[in-house]
């Protein structure tokens, strides 16, 4: 028997979504790698299980292509909430992950029916909570990559969205062998027993930054939207942004807005379903 999926993106990121409301998908990490294969298999950043919940409208279980099972992904917290609001024609439906409860709706912007905002919660900034394997101030922790003199990069600041993520302050857009460099270094840096998504964000505007990620388990990918919450947290705490601004990214663009009364992060972006097809499994 097959298993019906659809391939979406959000802003380029790209996932594989079984709809596992009615049977249980639990693939092994060898098939959840092979599935990932952009040569040979169907190819994503991640593969989304949409799963039956008691608390919320559903919940989302995520594997990178790397075959691990991870807590969350801002990108496809929005594809999923689409279709599960296109489905049963709710204007808001409660998403529940390993990493926390989000709510999706549609925004008010004018921009198109393929567009939707998700509550992430608010960001966990406590050392323990991204988690660090040591104290230290988030807003800027002692990790330094080049010379003691003179750091190629330095003092990145850490946040978790449910995942963990450090956003390096950069004076420019760095480039793809940049980014898979350095960002294949950090991610296993002992500094975080769970690994790390991360980040470079160029601010080129109090509400605008260029953005680019190396993601835990996918490697580079054309967009992170827990990666873009994280971004405009680390940068609004560093007095760098105000708490709304624009994050471009390669695949595209999301509105990140830092509530202040609530402390929740807001993420508005688009969803792009591309094509379906079936699992054999
Ligand atoms: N693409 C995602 C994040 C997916 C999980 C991440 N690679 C991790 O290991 O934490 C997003 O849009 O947030």
């Amino acid at each position: 028997m097959t298993r019906p999926f659809v391939k979406m993106n959000g802003a380029g990121n790209d996932f594989v979504v079984v709809n596992a409301l009615d049977r249980p998908f639990t693939p092994t990490t060898e098939q959840v790698r092979a599935l990932g294969d952009r040569d040979t298999g169907e190819g994503f950043d991640q593969l989304i299980a949409i799963e039956p919940s008691e608390t919320g409208d559903a919940f989302m279980r995520v594997w990178n292509s790397d075959g691990s099972a991870v807590e969350t992904c801002g990108n496809a917290l929005r594809c999923v909430g689409w279709m599960l609001m296109q489905a049963s024609g709710a204007d808001t439906v409660t998403i529940d992950t390993l990493g926390g409860p989000a709510v999706a709706s549609k925004p008010n912007d004018g921009l198109g029916e393929f567009r939707i905002t998700v509550d992430m919660g608010a960001p966990r900034l406590d050392w323990r909570q991204i988690p660090l394997s040591e104290e230290m101030d988030t807003r800027g922790i002692e990790l330094q990559i080049g010379p003691i003199d003179a750091p190629v990069l330095h003092t990145p600041g850490a946040v978790s969205m449910g995942n963990p993520h450090v956003v390096f302050f950069m004076d420019h857009t760095p480039d793809d062998a940049f980014v898979r460099g350095s960002g294949s270094l950090i991610e296993h840096h002992p500094l975080f027993p769970e690994a790390v998504n991360v980040g470079f964000a160029h601010v080129e505007a109090r509400d605008r930054i260029r953005f680019r990620v190396w993601e835990r388990g996918a490697g580079l990918t054309r967009a992170c939207g827990t990666g873009a919450c994280a971004a405009l947290v680390a940068t609004a705490r560093r007095g760098l942004t105000d708490r709304k601004a624009t994050v471009v990214m390669d695949g595209g663009e999301v509105v990140i807005d830092w509530d202040e009364a609530t402390d929740h992060v807001f993420m508005t972006g688009p969803v792009e379903v591309e094509r379906t097809g079936g699992l054999p499994f």
